[in-house]
């Protein structure tokens, strides 16, 4: 099991990365992007400047276009945006490769998370999860940074685990699917939500309350959904929580900072090129949290801010007025 063959398919800032982590030991690695422009710069001047400025590219790393191409490959790394997974599994090639899916969101609609998307999708397909604090431009300049790789076959993990290691890139073994997943796709409201104490000037006691207190909503329904504490307080959850809680890089964060300027979600989700997952995933994660049984006021405030339903101010005084209760609770 060594997965020689690699693809890549997203040509957004992640799958760039991603590319770019595998050609850096050498392999050759095929990159599916949907733009033609992302394509032709990438095989022409080795960048993605629609995506991933200012990094100059492996020349390793070739674009198609096509999703044909990309037939012959061991193990695919799948890096399209959440909502956009199913459409662009089921234009695969047949195969049974593994997949290592690295969208973080849950699908709207279905309430579905991207593993039992992609099982539906592609059920002969072993499936692997990539999730953890991972700035793009960081990884693809090669910075250190380390990541869960979750695989229920734990041989299959190890074996691609080891295929994507190098020296600046550690990805950590687990079998918890769930969990890694739930880490990465709660994070993002959360970011939203860190951005908009930013925004509103709120401080940086506020900040560091709603990371403690937006993590114990992450426990609470990871937990219920069956994932492992030891993912959820690992790099795809707290790991990634604290990421991208505290930075502008992050674009969930940036965009709850526009909210906390108050400026309408309409208005800052407009013509957007790059993804803020969690404005897809806030309202899911709600209907998912409410079906749970579990209690995600943060989660539920970042819904009504971004469904035009609630001002900062509105939102602020609803949580500060909750009923005082017991830490662990
Ligand atoms: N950027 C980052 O630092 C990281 C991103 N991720 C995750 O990776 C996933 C992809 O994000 P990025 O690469 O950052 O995206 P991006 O924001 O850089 O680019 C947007 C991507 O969406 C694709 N897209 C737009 N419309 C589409 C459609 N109709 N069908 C298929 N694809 C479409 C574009 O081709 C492009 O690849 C997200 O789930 C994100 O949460 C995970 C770790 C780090
Ligand atoms: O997931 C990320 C880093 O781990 C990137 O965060 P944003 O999608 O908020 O930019």
């Amino acid at each position: 099991m060594s997965f020689q063959k690699l693809g890549v398919i997203g040509g957004g800032a992640w799958g760039t990365a991603m590319a770019q982590v595998i050609a850096s030991d050498g392999s050759d690695v095929l990159l599916w992007a949907r733009e033609a422009e992302v394509v032709d710069a990438v095989n022409a001047t080795h960048s993605n400047p629609l995506f991933l400025p200012v990094i100059p590219l492996s020349p390793k790393i070739r674009a198609t276009g096509s999703l044909a191409d990309l037939a012959d490959c061991d193990a695919l790394v799948i890096v399209v945006p959440a909502q956009f997974l199913r459409s662009v599994l089921a234009e695969l090639p047949a195969g049974d490769a593994p997949l290592i899916l690295c969208a973080k969101g849950i699908e709207a609609g279905t309430q579905l998370l991207m593993s039992e998307v992609a099982a539906e999708v592609r059920p002969g397909s072993p499936i692997a999860v990539l999730s953890g604090p991972t700035f793009a431009h960081e990884v693809a300049a090669g910075q250190p940074t380390a990541i869960t790789l979750a695989c229920a076959d734990a041989e299959i993990g190890r074996a691609l685990a080891t295929r994507l290691a190098r020296p600046g890139f550690r990805p950590y073994s687990s079998d918890d699917v769930v969990g890694a997943e739930i880490g990465g796709a709660v994070k993002n409201v959360l970011a939203i939500a860190c951005g908009v104490v930013e925004g509103a000037g709120l401080g940086q006691n506020a900040r560091a309350a709603l990371i403690s207190r937006g993590f114990a909503e992450m426990v609470r329904f990871g937990l219920a959904r069956g994932a492992r504490i030891e993912t959820l307080t690992g790099l795809a959850g707290l790991g990634d929580l604290v990421l991208t809680c505290s930075s502008t890089s992050s674009r969930n964060f940036s965009l709850g900072k526009g909210l906390g300027e108050g400026v309408p979600a309409s208005e800052l989700l407009a013509d957007r090129r790059t993804v803020a997952e969690g404005a897809a995933t806030a309202p899911v994660l709600a209907e998912a949290a409410k079906a749970t049984g579990v209690e995600m006021p943060i989660v539920s405030a970042v819904n009504a801010l971004l469904a035009g339903e609630a001002s900062v101010r509105t939102v602020v005084d609803q949580l500060l007025a909750r009923p005082l209760r017991a830490e662990g609770a």
